[in-house]
């Protein structure tokens, strides 16, 4: 039996960020996947192929837009087919950087094979051995949650394991579930001519959003889909040769469709881990409990990504796996903390979330913060190219340091990057306004929200007043 000085169980962003770095500190590691591939949800079934998508869909609504606009017509259907390839291309190439040679190539043992616990150090493989770690890592992801659903059987079922593999597009599609899978997919097919109809159980999409940041995005969802909120799907049923999706709630109705696409949130995958023989605590929702050190109930063993619930997106996943290395390769006791770490969903217009909403500041602080607001309508670059949506919003305390940043519009997640760097920094606010930005650029919306904080200032220390007057007799 070989011994390890760290195992990990789960070959996708956790897993690889914990293994490549414990091999280049010297560590000996086994890195286990039970499917025959590595990049886990990532790669194969989340962030690449369904952002490839998206460009392929965005291509599309733009090819619609710029015809309309120039008085041309377009004949045809796009073809899935030719979006289907550029997905297929786009996870083929980031493949190669997540390929079994290279984590080969930097010393670690890598092993195909279903992993299950005998004790705290011992794993058991499907192929039958055993190896131990003497620590162990939990990386096994999360997957789809199917609600009860009856009659599900009389139609196609999709979600984001099986979308990018379907023959074809569906004509009439019912999305079960609002969250950033189901609009950035809802909108993707839709812009490539799926009807789409979105059901959520919340009373509003995008609630963990501040309702100026939610609003232009949801109006746009709007134009381009169906939502119908405080509403869930009960049953499918048969009628005349046709399949309705029955819904209950608020929007009560049944609505012919041919594919009902679940995304309704994530389970952890612990099934067949045998958690107990190990003595690893789960919470009631089945996620793995972790101490801010990352270090499950048993010291030994850690827990990173999607399977501990705490962040569930890749770069958090990147993030954990660097807090363990420092943590079981050092015998550091780092904590991990989120409080820096923002989120993209990449709808059109983007939404960008780093820090607490106003709303969340609200709550804790009364009326003791300040906020910059500024939209698209004074940013020449936005102007020229007809964006009317995009909103920047920055949350300050008194002394300016940022709280959050939040933004909405097309490439959000790219012009709102300055903030990420000043409020891990613990900059003020206020030194936004003394960096020069290239003009054009989206990126002077955040500028100009900046500039808000000294006329503000000026404003407040009656300095303006004075001004004036000295002005008025220069003049
Ligand atoms: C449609 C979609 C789009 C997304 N888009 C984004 C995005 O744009 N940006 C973003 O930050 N996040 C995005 N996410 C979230 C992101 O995909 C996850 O947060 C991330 O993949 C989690 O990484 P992980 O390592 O925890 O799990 P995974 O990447 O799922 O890896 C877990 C691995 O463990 C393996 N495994 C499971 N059980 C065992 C076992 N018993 N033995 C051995 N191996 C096992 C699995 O096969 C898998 O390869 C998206 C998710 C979805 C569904
Ligand atoms: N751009 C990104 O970074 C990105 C994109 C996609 C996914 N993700 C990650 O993946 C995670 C999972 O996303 P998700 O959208 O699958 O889950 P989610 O939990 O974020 O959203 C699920 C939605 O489904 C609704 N819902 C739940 N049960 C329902 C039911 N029975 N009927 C109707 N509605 C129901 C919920 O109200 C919720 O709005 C996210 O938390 C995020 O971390 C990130």
């Amino acid at each position: 039996m070989k011994t390890y000085d760290i195992v990990v169980i789960g070959g996708g962003s956790a897993g690889l960020t914990v293994a490549a770095g414990a091999a280049q500190f010297g560590a000996e590691v086994a890195l286990i996947e039970k499917k025959n591939t590595l990049g886990g949800d990532c790669l194969h079934y989340g962030c690449v192929p369904s952002k490839a998508l998206i460009a392929a869909a965005k291509e599309v609504h733009q090819l619609y837009k710029s015809a309309k606009r120039f008085g041309l017509t377009v004949h045809g259907k796009p073809g899935w087919q030719t979006a289907k390839e550029k997905v297929k291309e786009a996870v083929a190439s980031i493949q190669e950087h997540d390929s079994e040679e290279r984590f080969r190539g930097l010393g670690i043992d890598v092993i195909f094979a279903g992993a299950r616990f005998r004790d705290n150090h011992h794993i058991q493989l499907s192929s039958g051995s055993i190896i131990k770690g003497k620590r162990i890592v939990i990386a096994t992801g999360s997957s789809p949650v199917i609600p009860p659903i009856e009659g599900i059987e009389h139609l196609k079922v999709a979600t984001n394991e099986t979308v990018f593999d379907m023959e074809n597009l569906p004509e009439r599609m019912v999305m079960v579930g609002g969250g950033p899978v189901g609009l950035e997919l809802s909108q993707a097919l839709s812009r490539l001519g799926v009807h789409v109809t979105i059901v959520d159980s919340a009373s509003e999409i995008l609630q963990k959003e501040d309702e100026d940041i939610s609003k232009p995005v949801r109006e746009q969802l709007k134009l381009e889909m169906t939502v119908l909120t405080s509403s869930t799907v009960e049953k499918v049923i048969k009628k005349e040769g046709k399949t309705f999706v029955v819904i209950r709630g608020e929007h009560s109705q049944e609505l012919e469709a041919d594919t009902l696409f679940i995304a309704a949130g994530r389970k952890p995958n612990t099934e067949g881990l045998a958690l107990e023989k190990a003595g690893v605590e789960v919470n009631k929702k089945g996620e793995i409990i972790v101490k801010e050190t990352l270090q499950t109930s048993q010291a030994n063993i850690y827990a990173a990504g999607d399977v501990n619930g705490a962040f569930p997106f890749t770069h958090a996943a990147g993030h954990e796996g660097k807090t363990i290395v420092a943590n079981a390769v050092f015998g550091l006791k780092r904590k991990v903390s989120y409080e820096n770490v923002p989120w993209a969903f990449y709808t059109d217009p983007e939404i960008f979330h780093l820090g607490k909403t106003e709303k969340e500041v609200r709550k804790e602080k009364g009326r003791d913060y300040r906020v910059y607001s500024m939209d698209c309508s004074r940013v020449d670059r936005m102007i020229a190219e007809q964006d009317k949506l995009s909103v920047v919003k920055v949350i300050t305390d008194k002394k300016g340091k940022i709280l959050g940043a939040h933004a909405a519009g097309g490439h959000a997640s790219d012009w709102m990057q300055q903030l990420i760097y000043m409020k891990t920094n613990d900059d003020s606010f206020s030194k936004v306004s003394n960096s020069v930005y290239p003009y054009p650029s989206r990126g002077e919306i955040v500028k100009n929200a900046g500039d808000l904080y000294w006329r503000e200032k000026l404003f407040e220390s009656g300095l303006s007043k004075v001004m004036a007057k000295y002005v008025s007799l220069f003049r």
